[in-house]
């Protein structure tokens, strides 16, 4: 397996973003407050994921982390919103305006039509636990990993992905222990947990992330966009059926029925299905 040879696809602050063979890396680089997100942070995330999103050579994107502190050599994934940042409606931005929009970026990782995979080296805490939870897959630091929820220290509460969907992942009783007694949890315990794919050593953990995004990148894409939401659909009610069902609907548009569909409305006649075309 090639080693990835990234390449910076746009210069950020909070984060760095690269490209390499169908990947993209999206990773926090505020490694000195445990990668901690302010506003400028997410909108930076917002703007990435966008791009990596629409670019249609990028086919799995990592959401990893840069590291580790150069003021202790601890390495962290996300340790959630900057308490420094935080005002009393939100996240307070160089604009001054109070925001969650960290929201915004969780919804982006579970709609967008592409795998995204957590590498966690170190640790992910608060709301940087909750989009581990919302990636399609989790890849662990055997060595630093260490998961923990800390929103009820600081009277937060991710009631979406955080929390209730954490429940699916890991069950009732332990999603509710992870939030009542904030404990903290191995890359070894979260695996059995059901919330980790794998617990890798510490040195290969980007480079067996880059691997399971090349072994995606040789299914059909169709299928990995349509599993990944199906598996969502149960979970998001109505706009998962509305997600999964607009992708269905790009598939009928392929059809020589739905061709005939706008044929005929544009020619002004009626459309001719033919016969024969209720397949059982
Ligand atoms: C992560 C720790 C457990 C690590 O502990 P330790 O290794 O001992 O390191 P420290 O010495 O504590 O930290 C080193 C350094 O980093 C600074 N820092 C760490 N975390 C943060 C942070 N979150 N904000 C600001 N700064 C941070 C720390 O101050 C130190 O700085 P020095 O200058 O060197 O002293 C531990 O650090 C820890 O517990 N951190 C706090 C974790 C936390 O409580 N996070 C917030 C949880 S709430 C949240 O994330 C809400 C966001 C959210 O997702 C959400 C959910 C629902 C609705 C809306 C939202 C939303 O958008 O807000």
């Amino acid at each position: 397996m090639t080693t990835p040879d990234w390449q910076t696809a746009k210069e950020f602050e909070d984060i760095t973003y690269k490209k390499y063979n169908g990947v993209a890396r999206i990773a926090f680089n505020r490694p000195d407050v445990r990668n901690a997100f302010r506003p400028k942070t997410t909108s930076e995330l917002y703007q990435a994921f966008y791009d990596a999103q629409e670019d249609t050579s990028i086919g799995v994107v990592l959401l990893s982390a840069e590291g580790p502190s150069t003021k202790d050599g601890i390495y962290s994934f996300c340790s959630g919103g900057d308490q420094k940042a935080r005002g009393d409606q939100g996240y307070v931005g160089e604009d001054g305006m109070h925001r969650l929009n960290i929201l915004e970026v969780q919804r982006q990782i579970r709609f967008m039509p592409k795998a995204v995979i957590a590498v966690v080296p170190g640790w992910a805490v608060g709301g940087g636990h909750s989009l581990h939870v919302v990636c399609d897959m989790t890849l662990a630091s055997k060595e630093h990993a260490i998961f923990k929820q800390t929103d009820a220290d600081v009277t937060s509460f991710d009631g979406g992905y955080g929390s209730a969907y954490l429940a699916k992942m890991v069950g009732q009783k332990k999603a509710r222990e992870i939030f009542f007694l904030g404990r903290n949890y191995s890359a070894q315990e979260a695996y059995e947990m059901g919330m980790v794919n794998a617990v890798v050593p510490h040195d290969e953990l980007e480079q067996t992330a880059y691997q399971w995004a090349q072994e995606i990148l040789e299914k059909s894409p169709t299928s990995i966009k349509m599993l990944k939401f199906a598996m969502n659909l149960t979970d998001d009610g109505m706009v998962g059926q509305q997600v999964f069902a607009g992708e269905a609907t790009r598939l009928a548009y392929g059809t020589e029925e739905a061709k005939e569909g706008r044929n005929a409305f544009l020619e002004k006649r009626k459309p001719d299905f033919g016969k024969n075309k209720w397949i059982p």
